[in-house]
């Protein structure tokens, strides 16, 4: 009963890695022939597998032809079929979540979907595997406590550290917390000044502020308009008082990778703490807090294809760094994380980071390929630009411009894809990007700008799909704009006074 789910990212990953379906079969826990996820179609009915691959690019087409397949099957009309309410559109896209079909999702730095096989190691979790993994008086708690252990491994491997360095927690955000306001507090008789970026999350960003309430100063380093910091203003910054340095590997927004190597051994040479949020970079380039000289490193699992709601923390050992943990307990996770573990999440986030290095080359390959193509696509309309460093970037995270065209506007007019912007136009605020802000982009800009994400199961059609969708939209909404009438005129829009706002 996985069916849609499950067989369907089979049969991408048997595609997209040209191998038979057959070595992804699922290990095949017992419990999984008892799970459903959707309601069972009529007896008599066979749905094709396939079928939803086709849905998300031509909705209507989709469900008509599922609709009439259905028809003929139960001897019936289409009409029939689709006001009949078990419509063909309720299973047309994976599992029936009551929202109807789906868009094409492409938003991947929000979240990724999860690996039909890190469902199956979770599974067991939640029906067999149920001890308390710090049980250590019984065999419930040792079968627990061996699978966290194998996680924990797994995990500790993408990075080359030591499984005792992984600390896990509940996600980035938790992790970030730990270390911008752990690290300080411990060290708070002598240290009181931490330097992180403009352009950081804003978990990192309002850690920091809060620190600043406790009496530290943070510096907050500029970016340049590639995004950039410089190198020779961190090595400025430092004083002897610094006890930490925060920067991000790969932007959420713009996926512009920081020289993390060259941070790390500025950091070990002023004996300073360095911290990387690998939330988005973790298992997408390489790192290696040994080679990098990084002391602590946050990690997110939904954004690996495992679940959400846990993730981990890196913490060297050798120099030792010292957190004061933000939760008092039991001491779990060397004292640093109280609380009981959940070993469903930390076994399927430990299966995603195992599957994360074993496919590696494949995702790198596979990803770097439709996004050259989306990028060439939506860069072939004028005036249109990539935020960011061209060429220190992660490829699956591409934020574009297309001047003369409201951001939240071309946003509703791609409802049939899932994107974000780079605005913060879908939140309440309203507020255009600080991110691109702290790059030089003016609001106008700013608010012209979407993210598009590109991760392990996008495909080619779906690529092709959006560069086709994009141009068709923008040159439709910019037809609309006096603005663009008046550049199409060659009107310089940097001479006009405008009064108000
Ligand atoms: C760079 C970065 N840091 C931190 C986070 C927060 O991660 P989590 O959702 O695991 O708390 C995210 C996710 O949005 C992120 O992109
Ligand atoms: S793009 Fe949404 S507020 Fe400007």
């Amino acid at each position: 009963m996985l069916k849609l789910t499950t067989t369907r990212s089979i049969t991408r990953l048997s595609q997209l890695y040209n191998v038979p379906a057959a070595t992804y079969k699922l290990k095949g826990s017992a419990s999984l022939s008892n799970v459903r996820f959707y309601s069972p179609p009529a007896a008599g009915v066979k749905l094709d597998d396939n079928f939803s691959l086709e849905t998300h690019t031509d909705i209507q087409a989709a469900a008509k032809a599922q609709a009439s397949a259905r028809a003929s099957a139960s001897g019936t009309t289409p009409d029939a079929v689709v006001a009949s309410g078990s419509t063909a559109m309720s299973h047309a896209y994976q599992e029936n979540t009551g929202f109807g079909t789906r868009p094409i999702y492409l938003d991947m730095q929000a979240t990724t979907p999860t690996d039909p096989r890190v469902l199956d190691t979770i599974l067991k979790f939640y029906t067999g595997l149920y001890g308390n993994p710090h049980s250590n008086t019984h065999s419930y708690g040792w079968e627990t406590n061996t699978a966290v252990e194998n996680a924990r491994a797994h995990v500790a491997k993408m990075i080359n550290a030591d499984p005792k360095e992984i600390i896990f927690t509940s996600g980035a955000t938790e992790s970030n917390n730990m270390v911008l306001k752990g690290v300080p507090r411990f060290y708070k008789k002598t240290k009181k000044h931490l330097i992180t970026t403009r352009t950081e999350h804003k978990c990192v960003l309002e850690a920091a502020r809060a620190m600043m309430k406790e009496g530290f100063e943070v510096t907050f380093l500029n970016v340049n308009d590639q995004g950039l910091i410089d190198l020779k203003e961190l090595e400025a910054a430092i004083r002897p008082d610094t006890c930490l340095v925060s920067v991000m590997a790969v932007n959420n927004e713009i996926g512009v990778i920081q020289p993390i190597k060259e941070i790390g051994a500025l950091c070990r040479k002023n004996k300073i703490y360095f911290h990387t949020d690998a939330a988005q970079a973790y298992g997408k380039i390489p790192m290696d807090v040994n080679e990098m000289n990084i002391d602590l490193l946050s990690i997110s699992s939904h954004k690996i294809y495992g679940p959400k709601g846990i993730g981990a923390i890196y913490v060297r050992r050798r120099p030792r760094v010292r957190i004061e943990p933000l939760l008092s307990g039991g001491g779990q996770e060397r004292g640093l994380r109280s609380g009981t573990l959940a070993p469903p999440l930390v076994a399927g986030f430990g299966e995603a980071a195992r599957l994360m290095k074993k496919e590696f080359d494949n995702d790198q390959a596979h990803i770097k390929r439709l996004s050259d193509k989306l990028v060439n696509g939506l860069l072939s309309a004028e005036h249109t630009t990539l935020n960011g460093s061209p060429d220190h970037r992660y490829p699956g995270c591409i934020n574009v411009s297309f001047a003369y065209v409201e951001g939240e506007s071309l946003l509703m007019a791609l409802r049939d894809i899932a994107l974000s912007s780079g605005s913060a136009c879908t939140s309440a605020s309203l507020e255009p990007s600080y991110v691109l802000h702290a790059l030089g982009k003016d609001d106008a800009l700013a608010h012209s700008s979407i993210r598009f994400g590109i991760g392990r199961f996008s495909t080619e059609e779906e690529v092709d799909y959006v560069v086709k969708a994009v141009a068709d939209r923008v040159k439709f909404l910019r037809e609309l704009s006096p603005l663009w009438e008046m550049v199409q005129e060659g009107i310089d829009l940097n001479s006009i006074k405008w009064s108000g706002h």
